[in-house]
């Protein structure tokens, strides 16, 4: 087995309160091989753009980060700044829901293009530039030469985000973080950004952390799917496992009582209940007085992950129960 382009284990982080400190992840372990498109999935607040920072070394102080974080064999954790300058773009490069603000609006997006480029690659304005159009042709930008004569404000909400995606190739990364890159867009240009995305991954065998809310999404672009809640992770597996066949309650209610929405596309911010405060989480399993299923044992101890089968895992009680829950529930 080759080694992890992306290796999480044990992580934590923590951030201090007046009254108590808040731990907003918990024993987080992920591993994304090459060429491998995860779908990092949970509802809002679980902890999903939290994971996609502490890739990168860009939690938010004064969060503090425990346990280790692998991008391509180099830990992050416990780097400095200055060390971190080594992963970002190189071995990680991560794409965002709003890229207008990721840009300088004072600056042509060929500048600004040429600059980061030139950072990361070692090389003169011209090629450069030679560069920025090739990666902006990669990424089919209609007009590569127009779009880098251009201010960020001067290109659609798509555009700058092809922009986004070509200057993130540009750097040669490793990983693409993306967290919920289609959001701000409208539907049929979210169509064609998840489709560039599929298509970079099949060509040149990107490897991508995708976040989403979407599982339409999930299922035309990711091979495996992670589901977050409360800040763990408490499923994973491909998307045939988690989508087709969710062994854990909560993942089973995403995927089968969720209903269809406007574009026949799934949200997931729909189950009865509410996610609770990481500064007050409730003894045993955080999910257990919204589940179904629930025995006294889910309200006293944490459920430990068990491999299902393959590399399908699932951290629940009554994982073994769940086919039938399923059905129960939906
Ligand atoms: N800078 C911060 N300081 C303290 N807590 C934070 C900070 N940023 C986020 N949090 C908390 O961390 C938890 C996880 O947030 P995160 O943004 O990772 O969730 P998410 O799953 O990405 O949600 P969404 O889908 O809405 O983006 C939330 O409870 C949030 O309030």
């Amino acid at each position: 087995m080759s080694d992890p382009v992306l290796e999480i284990s044990g992580l934590e982080v923590t951030f201090p309160g007046l009254v108590r400190s808040t731990t907003i992840l918990r024993s987080i372990d992920m591993r994304i091989d090459a060429g491998d498109v995860l779908g990092l999935v949970g509802e809002s607040g679980c902890g999903k753009s939290m994971t996609a920072l502490a890739c990168l070394g860009m939690v938010p102080a004064p969060g503090s980060v425990s346990g280790g974080i692998k991008v391509d064999g180099y830990e992050v954790v416990g780097r400095s700044d200055a060390e971190l300058g080594a992963v970002r773009g190189s071995k990680a490069a991560m794409i965002f829901q709003n890229p207008m603000r990721s840009l300088n609006p004072f600056f042509s997006v060929g500048r600004q293009m040429t600059e980061i480029i030139r950072l990361h690659r070692s090389c003169d304005k011209a090629d450069a530039y030679m560069i920025a159009m090739e990666e902006l042709t990669s990424v089919h930008m209609p007009d590569p030469d127009f779009a880098l004569s251009k201010y960020p404000h001067q290109l659609s909400g798509g555009q700058i985000q092809r922009v986004m995606i070509a200057l993130a190739l540009a750097c040669r990364p490793k990983l693409l973080i993306a967290d919920e890159p289609t959001t701000a867009l409208d539907v049929t240009v979210q169509a064609q950004i998840i489709s560039l995305l599929r298509e970079l991954a099949d060509k040149t065998g990107l490897t991508i952390l995708f976040i989403t809310h979407d599982l339409g999404v999930v299922s035309q672009l990711c091979n495996r799917v992670a589901v977050m809640y409360a800040g763990r992770i408490v499923e994973t597996g491909s998307v045939e496992d988690v989508i087709d066949n969710p062994r854990h309650p909560y993942a089973a209610k995403l995927m089968n009582t969720v209903p269809t929405i406007g574009h026949g596309l799934r949200d997931l911010d729909s189950i009865p209940g509410q996610v609770p405060d990481p500064a007050f989480p409730p003894p045993g399993c955080a999910f257990h007085d919204r589940c179904a299923l629930a025995i006294e044992l889910c309200s006293q101890t944490i459920p430990r992950t068990k491999v299902m089968a393959g590399a399908h895992e699932v951290a629940c009680h009554r994982a073994g129960d769940i086919r039938d829950a399923a059905k129960v529930t939906s």
